[in-house]
């Protein structure tokens, strides 16, 4: 995947389709390649379309024991644990973001605050050179 995937990313979400077995072999290639461009974010494992074979749910899958990363099955198309996979994704995405020692993020997050902070001087500058409204005169 190309890199630019990566940039900025605060949190991954593998899914792998129960059906398919090369998509959970998959998953041991796409965890290399996202540790190489953002190696500590909160990364998820999904075993998606347990509506098509609920057995599967009975089935362990130790990729995600062998990482030690959190694991859902889902069913895109009945919907189960499709919102709390992305609530809980969004949580760890933003504590993440707030927390992060990595040094790319701490360099992003010193570049956003420069960047509000700008903001935020170019609006007081503005409401200062404003002229005040005058009633209209009759
Ligand atoms: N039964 C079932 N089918 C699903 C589910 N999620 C996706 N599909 C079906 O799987 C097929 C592929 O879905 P896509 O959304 O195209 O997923 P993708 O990852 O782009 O798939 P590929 O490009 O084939 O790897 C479609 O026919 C979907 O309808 C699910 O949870 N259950």
């Amino acid at each position: 995947m190309h890199p630019s995937y990566y940039h900025k990313a605060h949190a991954c979400i593998m899914v792998f389709d129960v059906q398919r077995k090369v998509t959970y072999k998959n998953l041991s290639n796409w965890y290399k390649e996202l540790r190489e461009f953002r190696p500590e974010i909160p990364c998820i494992v999904v075993a998606n379309k347990i509506d098509a074979d609920m057995k599967m749910t009975q089935k362990s899958f130790n990729f995600a024991r062998k990482f030690n990363l959190p694991f859902y099955f889902v069913s895109a198309a009945d919907g189960t644990n499709v919102v709390k996979l992305f609530s809980d994704a969004i949580k760890l995405a933003v504590a993440y973001k707030q927390n992060s020692r990595d040094f790319m993020d701490e360099v992003m997050r010193e570049l956003e605050n420069f960047d509000l902070q700008q903001k935020g001087e170019d609006f007081s500058d503005k409401e200062e050179s404003c002229p005040e409204e005058k009633p209209p005169s009759t």
